[in-house]
Formats: C-alpha cells, sequence, structure tokens
C-alpha cells in the first residue's frame, strides 16, 4: 500500500476489519491485515475519528441499505478490498454457482452512513446483493472504471430512502458521480422510514431483513448500486455484539438485550422526551400466544428454539427480552399509528413464518403486542412536568407507567383473541 489512507477510509477499514474477522475467508483477511494495522494507526491519532467509527458502530438509527446478517460484513470488505484498490472485484456467493463483477466507483459518506456505489456485471437481482453471504473475494488486473458521461440513472427497486442532508466524499474524482447518483436516489424514492423487504423464493434468507436504501441502473449497460452499511449493531454477529454492548446486558438465550438495559434505554428515551419537546416514542410489549401449549406439545427445546428465532425476527428493532416468553422493543419517534403498523408488520410476518420442530413438523406460533405512546397521556403526569432535572425516581414512575400501559394493550390484545395489535387508547376502555 503506498499512499496515504484518508480519514474515511480508515473508519471504513476499522469497520470492515470487524466484520471481516467473522465472515471472509482467511487469504482475504490475511491481505488486507497491513490495512487494517494502518486503519488502526490512523484512528488511534485521532479521538474525534475514534468517536465517529463508535457511532458508526454503535448507533441504532443510521441510515444506509441494511443487509441481512451476514451479507453487511461481507459486503463491507468487498467495498473495503475494491475501493482501496481501485480494481474490479469478483464476489461469490453462497450457494450460487456464478461469479458476479463488481466494479466499485466511490464512496459517499453521508454522516453516519458510508455508501458504495459501483456496477455490477451480471443482473445480480437486488435480493441477493442483500441477502446472500459472500463465500470468496477476488481482485481482478482490471482497474475500476467510471460510469460513461452520459450515465443515465433509472429508479431500480421501489424502495424507501431517508438519509441527513451532509456530505463528504471518499474520492475526489468520484464525486460529482456520487453527489449526483445520491441526489437522484434521493427524490426519486419514496422517503420514508423504513421497509421490509421479503426476498421471493431461491433469494430467501432464514430470518429478517430490511433495507432502507436503493440502487439504481443505467440504461441496462450495468448496475448501479448503493450500498450503506446501516444499523451495523442490529446485524452484527452476537460474538461481536457481546464484545460492544457488553456480555452483562445481553439475554444468553436471545442475545438481545436483557430487561435491565432495556429499563435503562426506556428511561433514557423518557428522559430525551422530557428535554425535548417534540421527541416522542413507542413502547410495545410483544408476547408468544399460549406458549406453555407450545411447550407442552413440542418440548422445552422448541419452545427455546421459538424464542431464539424470535428474537431474530425483532432484532432490527431496539428489542430486549423483558421476560420469558415476553419482548418489548422501543420506536423512538413514532407515533401510535406508525406504531402499529410496524406492529401489524411483526405480527404477521410471526404468524406466516413457518416455525418446524425438531421433527420438522410444523408449529402455529402467533403474538399478541400491546402498544403505549410517549409522552402521550403521560405528559400530563406531576413527575412530567418537573422539568429537566434527571431524577431518577421520577423517570423510573414514567417508565412504569408507560410499561403499564404498554402491559395493558397487551392485555387487551390476549382478550381480543390473541394474534394481534392493541394500543393503549384502545385498551382505556377495559
Ligand atoms: N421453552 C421455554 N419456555 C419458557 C421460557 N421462559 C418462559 N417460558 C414458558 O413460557 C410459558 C408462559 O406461559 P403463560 O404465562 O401461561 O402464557 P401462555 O401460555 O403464553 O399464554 P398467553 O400468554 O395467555 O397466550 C410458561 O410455560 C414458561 O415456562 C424459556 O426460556 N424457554
Amino acid at each position: 500500500m503506498d499512499r496515504e489512507m484518508t480519514p474515511e477510509e480508515a473508519v471504513l477499514y476499522h469497520l470492515a476489519a470487524r466484520y471481516l474477522s467473522l465472515l471472509l475467508p482467511r487469504n482475504v483477511r490475511d491481505a488486507l491485515e497491513p490495512r487494517f494495522r494502518k486503519a488502526e494507526a490512523v484512528l488511534g491519532a485521532s479521538p474525534e475519528l475514534v468517536e465517529w467509527s463508535k457511532k458508526v458502530l454503535l448507533s441504532s438509527h443510521w441510515d444506509g441499505v441494511l443487509t441481512s446478517p451476514g451479507g453487511l460484513e461481507a459486503h463491507a470488505g468487498l467495498l473495503s478490498t475494491a475501493l482501496y484498490e481501485s480494481r474490479k472485484v469478483w464476489i461469490e456467493y453462497e450457494g450460487k454457482d456464478e461469479r458476479v463483477q463488481f466494479n466499485p466507483f466511490g464512496l459517499v459518506q453521508r454522516d453516519r452512513a458510508l455508501l458504495a456505489i459501483g456496477s455490477y456485471n451480471q443482473q445480480a437481482h437486488p435480493f441477493m446483493l442483500a441477502v446472500r453471504k459472500i463465500r470468496n473475494v477476488q481482485l481482478t488486473d482490471e482497474p475500476a472504471v467510471s460510469p460513461p458521461p452520459d450515465f443515465e440513472l433509472q429508479t431500480f427497486v421501489d424502495t424507501q430512502l431517508n438519509f441527513p442532508t451532509s456530505a463528504g466524499i471518499f474520492d475526489d474524482l468520484q464525486l460529482e458521480f456520487a453527489e449526483s447518483a445520491y441526489d437522484y436516489v434521493r427524490s426519486h424514492l419514496l422517503v420514508a422510514d423504513e421497509v421490509t423487504l421479503d426476498p421471493p423464493g431461491e433469494y430467501a434468507y432464514p430470518g429478517y431483513f430490511r433495507l432502507r436504501a436503493s440502487g439504481v441502473r443505467d440504461s441496462l449497460r450495468f448496475r448501479q448500486w448503493l450500498l450503506g452499511f446501516g444499523d451495523a449493531v442490529r446485524v452484527l454477529k452476537p460474538e461481536v455484539l457481546r464484545r460492544e454492548v457488553g456480555r452483562a446486558q445481553l439475554d444468553g438465550r436471545t442475545n438481545l438485550v436483557n430487561a435491565a438495559e432495556f429499563e435503562r434505554l426506556l428511561r433514557r428515551e423518557i428522559a430525551r422526551c422530557r428535554r425535548d419537546i417534540s421527541a416522542r416514542f413507542c413502547l410495545l410489549l410483544l408476547d408468544l400466544d399460549h406458549f406453555k401449549k407450545i411447550n407442552d406439545t413440542h418440548g422445552h427445546l422448541a419452545g427455546d428454539r421459538v424464542l431464539e428465532q424470535l428474537a431474530l425476527q425483532i432484532r432490527a428493532y431496539d428489542a430486549s427480552r423483558y421476560g420469558g416468553e415476553e419482548f418489548a422493543i422501543l420506536l423512538p419517534g413514532a407515533d401510535v399509528g406508525a406504531a402499529v403498523d410496524i406492529a401489524e408488520r411483526i405480527r404477521t410476518r410471526i404468524a406466516a413464518w413457518p416455525w418446524e420442530n425438531a421433527l420438522d413438523l410444523p408449529i402455529a406460533v402467533t403474538v399478541s403486542i400491546g402498544i403505549a405512546e410517549f409522552p402521550g397521556t403521560f405528559a400530563k403526569q406531576a413527575e412530567f412536568m418537573q422539568g429537566d432535572t434527571p431524577d431518577g425516581d421520577c423517570l423510573a414512575g414514567l417508565a412504569k407507567s408507560v410499561k403499564a400501559a404498554a402491559d395493558r394493550a397487551l392485555y387487551q390484545a390476549k382478550r381480543n383473541g390473541r394474534n394481534r395489535v392493541a394500543s393503549f387508547s384502545d385498551a382505556e376502555d377495559v
């Protein structure tokens, strides 16, 4: 490596080093090792960069494309390799015989999102890129090429995008293209919070995945992709998550945060709402229906598996294992309407999921979900009115109230027949 590493590259490599250590083949990892070391040296010299990369890793509201568990880490490595070398790479995906060639153009840093831009030489299915695990990455001798001047961007996947506006650039040469691609995608796609895409048939991946940005393509010559590294914590492997979050705060069975840590997060959200009048969040309590019967019919081990799998499905959110078969999810910024939509999505997905016991026999699994919005009616409570002092007791009182409200809604959902969603306002007439 002869040229200096820019701070953005260093952050990228820093992230890739973590991901790669989990996923990419040994030979690729070894080849990248000197760069990882260099990245650490660059980062080490700059406390701000370390902070920034921590934010990138730990932020739970990170804009960018979220790939599947595994896909994210692999693409981080792939993009690091290709971009740094300015060479095309071959990518082999697990379970696929053909190889896909990736031609990197550049990388845009948008606040907490890193968007890599490049083209694939094949009609690569978007889901494949998002969902497939990379088996191998091989650099070619061919230099990466810039997009043609008459490059025409077209919307490729109808998905949703919501990026912050500050910009930086990885490589000056790509600035113009990257900016126009970015603006194009931003202006042409629906701007909304997020979307859950279920990959069809052959691209199906066990577990959830969410895609939060989009691809664009030129006039059929080759496809352009914007890939961001988003929501790292949510898709990190449990081992890494444990390292990042700390063993004591995670539930051993599901690798979600435990109830104590959730309480801390809940109070933090409440404190935020007291400081910022425009802030709000929703709390979802999700409880497996007739879980005792599942245990009794299929055995405790099958029940454990259901808990683990269910955790994977809600892991994309700020989710915790709140009790034995009860989970809690925080939705910062969401009002009841948005929370009901998300809760319905979770509920229907779980009900439709092909759950199986150890003998491959189907298990019927459904959940009931109760929702409470904050501040909502809580804004009138004495604790809420007490201003800004970070008083633990007030926060505890408010946390208790909002949990009780969500619990009441959950009770209502159960009473209404289970496998349904209820919000606190519906439950008020209980
Ligand atoms: N397999 C397994 N079961 C658990 C675990 N934690 C709690 N449970 C079981 O979850 C069941 C909860 O049962 P109940 O509270 O009666 O509720 P339910 O059967 O889900 O019925 P409803 O909530 O009313 O729909 C109990 O049988 C617990 O033993 C766990 O870690 N693994």
